[in-house]
């Protein structure tokens, strides 16, 4: 049995009052919740704001980036022991919008990936082919390449505290989700690629978590395919309403 996790992606959205004001709205909305796992990914500066705010809920908090290293000389940047320091829990790393805006590669990914789980912290690692990759049918070659790069060196046994969230880039942010059996159909390569590379057992316990476009009228038609255990969510999750629908849709699924 694998775990339904829905995740939320701030993105570069909400200073930290907002953020409390998300979190008084949002934990009644959702105490009840009791199969998936629900995450909110927050940027930095509301960080300490989010952890204190979900302390005692059924709510994670996540960073949406960090720096491989531990400390030093890399100005603007933010350590795990940084993230590990205020509570946090998860970081989302390999995101396209890192990998297209700030030149993040598979090798540079896989550093942060070995990094978080070396400091206990869970990665998100997000994978996802972009328009002109899927035009020239080479979807599931981008995302191979993104796992296998991504997770190189990693060991079966950390893979039960990796998540890995399948965003195609050109549903991003666009409006235009992946029809159910499209996202399935990268869904179920995935799960066969990690087969191959960790074994049945620890590929069939893996969340792959579906993301672009998710909202609450989509969610749940989404979640409901075998491979699809629950979504990262950008646009919808700023929003308590739809980001519960979302998380609801999540914890109705058993996989
Ligand atoms: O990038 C995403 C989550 O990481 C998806 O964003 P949207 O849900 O806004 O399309």
């Amino acid at each position: 049995m694998r775990k339904v996790i829905v995740a939320g992606n701030w993105k570069m959205n909400k200073t930290a009052k907002e953020a409390g004001e998300f979190f008084a709205e949002f934990k009644p909305l959702v105490k009840d919740v009791k199969n998936a796992g629900i995450i909110i990914g927050a940027p930095f500066t509301a960080l300490e704001t989010a952890v204190r705010e979900t302390k005692g809920t059924n709510i994670k908090i996540a960073a949406e980036n960090m720096n491989a290293k531990e400390s030093g000389a890399y100005t603007g940047e933010v350590s795990p022991l940084m993230l590990k320091d205020l509570g946090v829990e998860y970081v989302i790393l390999g995101h396209s919008e890192r990998r297209e805006y700030y030149g993040e590669t598979n090798e540079i990914i896989n550093e942060k990936v070995k990094s978080a789980l070396a400091h206990d912290l869970k990665p998100i690692l997000c994978i996802g082919e972009k328009l002109e990759e899927r035009e020239a049918n080479t979807t599931e070659d981008v995302v191979k390449s993104q796992i296998i790069g991504g997770l190189k060196d990693v060991t079966a046994d950390q893979m039960a505290n990796v998540i890995l969230a399948y965003e195609p880039v050109w549903a991003i942010g666009t409006g235009k989700t992946a029809t159910p059996a499209q996202a399935q159909e990268v869904h179920a390569f995935i799960r066969s690629l990690l087969t191959d590379l960790f074994g049945a057992q620890v590929a069939e316990n893996v969340t792959v978590q579906y993301g672009g476009s998710m909202n609450d009228g989509n969610a749940a038609e989404l979640i409901a395919q075998k491979d699809i255990d629950g979504g990262l969510v950008g646009g919808a999750s700023l929003v308590p309403a739809k980001f519960t629908v979302i998380v609801k849709a999540g914890d109705a699924v058993t996989k």
